[in-house]
């Protein structure tokens, strides 16, 4: 690494003992260089630490302040008893915020305390160290904040009164807080009405719902103002300049769990404070050249179609819902008669099946060149042809007709605590594809293995009912026409009494068709199309800090 240029060095006092002390652009480091008792912090690792040496990244302190001494308290509130000895000395003093990293991808706010022995020393630190954060362009300074005040355990408001406010107002950054009243309200508010141009970023407060009604808001506002037409779908959508942070305050934070590897709201605080970007595919579903929605996780039909559309009428049995579904909906083992059309990628690095994870997605290997041979419009043919009797290719295309238990696209892992792998485990978040997944009809037992490997160490996609392909867009048409009427009935919310099973007039069999599930919302049209827009969205986020396993690249990924 290119050595900087030191901006500050001095020899300053830490706990009572003396340190050198130096800053340039990139580290603030403190080296013991006498001490009368060494002290070691536990539990919590320090980011760098060489010995008696200390470091923090400069992108990674969150403020300033200087300290005064004589009150015995610092400006944020705490109390704080400084020892004798430094007062009487070193009576001026300085507190660094920083990020420190704890257990399981958790972030927390640190404080290091330096005393001087002259006040003009102690602001020379403190306006050096604030002009390197000014100088740091990606972090936000205003923010539009919604809150779910009923999202999960109804904690919303606490949540951000507690423990992110606070934070923002330690890092200087000013927010205008909706408290929404009623569901959609964000989305419209963001639509319409909200100056965006007054802010660096918008942050919901609440669960996957929120962050959905965040994405749709952003990217119908952003399409609107540049003249794109949503309702065609084969439009290049324009992508959204404003990043989106979450605060996890739901029942599911599916979305933060991938993005930042853990739902703890002081965590995607931090994360926001210092401005990451985290880019994000979405996907446009339609059905007959008209907008549906968006989706950036899981579209699901069959089972995890039929798991939510039952869920949803069993409410008032509370998260235990979907349990009981779950089980309901593998005993009735319902496949479903369609044909899938897709479009593989066919030119791009990485594979479902591959031991490579999205791991710190901004930087992610496969994210930056898959995202950049996106932005070169890379032509899709496939010209391969294959013996398959119920699959076949079409200018590009392949199509299989089938009959299906489900029929998934993940854009991105979907991991969860439920399912730590997640129904793709090698699915990136922003390389411009999702991960196809068809289940076809077998036996309970075997499907039962299917879902069971999503919990084990075992490939789930190792089974010869099971195929998967990474695609850039897909189709699905049931085999026999939904008419609108039905269609009607199912938006309504009615229950389809009569199940049209026209190969089986007794009845007794599945029905004709499922309903999607698209993000946790249910799309009652079994015909949609489906295509990936690469990194349309940012997060202030950096994906999941680990090291990757790359058996599978030609290079080694910089993380
Ligand atoms: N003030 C409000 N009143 C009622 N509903 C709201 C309000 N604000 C937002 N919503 C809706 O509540 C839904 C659930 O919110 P959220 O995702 O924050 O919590 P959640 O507990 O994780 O929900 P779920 O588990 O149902 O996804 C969202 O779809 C959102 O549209």
């Amino acid at each position: 690494m290119e050595k900087q240029p030191r901006l500050l060095a001095s020899q300053l006092l830490l706990k009572n003992s003396l340190f050198e002390v130096s800053l340039n652009r990139v580290l603030l480091t403190w080296k013991e260089i006498a001490t009368k008792k060494k002290r070691v912090s536990g539990g919590i690792h320090h980011p760098f630490k060489v010995g008696t040496s200390h470091g923090v990244s400069v992108s990674e302190i969150l403020a300033v302040r200087e300290l005064d001494v004589d009150s015995e308290t610092k400006d944020d509130g705490r109390w704080q008893k400084m020892p004798q000895k430094s007062t009487e000395a070193y009576p001026y003093a300085f507190t660094v915020s920083y990020v420190e990293r704890a257990w399981q991808h958790r972030w927390r706010c640190s404080d290091v305390t330096f005393h001087c022995l002259e006040g003009a020393l102690c602001q020379q630190w403190v306006q050096t160290i604030r002009e390197q954060l000014t100088a740091l362009t990606s972090r936000p300074k205003h923010l539009l904040v919604y809150i779910n005040p009923y999202g999960g355990k109804q904690q919303g408001e606490r949540i951000y009164e507690q423990k992110v406010a606070p934070l923002f107002t330690l890092a200087s950054i000013s927010t205008h807080v909706i408290v929404t009243e009623h569901a959609n309200h964000a989305r419209d508010h963001l639509r319409t009405e909200a100056e965006l141009k007054k802010y660096d970023g918008v942050v919901c407060v609440g669960g996957d719902g929120m962050f959905s009604e965040m994405v749709h808001g952003l990217v119908s506002r952003t399409q609107r103002d540049n003249g794109v037409d949503q309702n065609s779908p084969e439009e290049k959508l324009v992508p959204c300049t404003l990043r989106i942070g979450i605060i996890p305050a739901g029942s599911t934070d599916c979305i933060c769990y991938a993005t930042v590897g853990i739902n703890d709201p002081v965590t995607s605080a931090l994360h926001i404070i210092v401005g990451d970007a985290q880019p994000m595919d979405v996907c446009s579903v339609h059905h007959n050249n008209t907008f549906l929605r968006y989706s950036v996780s899981l579209l699901g039909y069959g089972f995890y179609g039929d798991v939510l559309a039952d869920s949803e009428r069993k409410r008032w049995m509370g998260p235990a819902r979907y349990d009981f579904s779950g089980f309901k909906t593998f005993l009735t083992h319902h496949y479903y008669e369609g044909t899938v059309s897709f479009l593989p990628a066919t030119d791009i690095l990485g594979t479902p099946r591959d031991k490579t994870r999205c791991r710190a997605g901004s930087r992610c290997f496969i994210c930056q060149h898959n995202g950049q041979l996106y932005s070169e419009d890379a032509p899709e043919i496939c010209e391969t042809d294959t013996d398959v009797s119920d699959s076949e290719y079409k200018g590009g295309w392949r199509v299989i007709r089938g009959k299906f238990l489900a029929i998934n696209a993940a854009s991105m892992s979907c991991a969860c605590p439920r399912s730590p792998k997640g129904l793709s485990p090698a699915a990136h978040l922003a390389d411009g594809t999702t991960d196809l997944i068809l289940v076809r009809k077998c036996s309970r037992f075997n499907f039962l293995r299917h879902l069971l490997r999503h919990t084990s160490k075992y490939d789930q996609f190792d089974m010869n009912f099971v195929e998967v392909h990474r695609v850039r867009r897909f189709r699905f048409t049931p085999r026999y026409c939904q008419s609108d009427s039905e269609l009607d009935l199912r938006e309504n919310g009615k229950r389809l009494f009569s199940q049209i099973c026209r190969d089986h007039p007794a009845c007794s069999c599945s029905p004709a068709y499922s309903s999607w599930n698209c993000d946790g919302e249910i799309l009652p049209h079994a015909a949609i199309e489906v295509g990936v827009h690469c990194q349309l969205i940012k997060l202030f986020a950096r994906g999941i800090e680990e090291q990757p396993v790359f058996e599978d690249l030609p290079n080694p990924c910089v993380v």
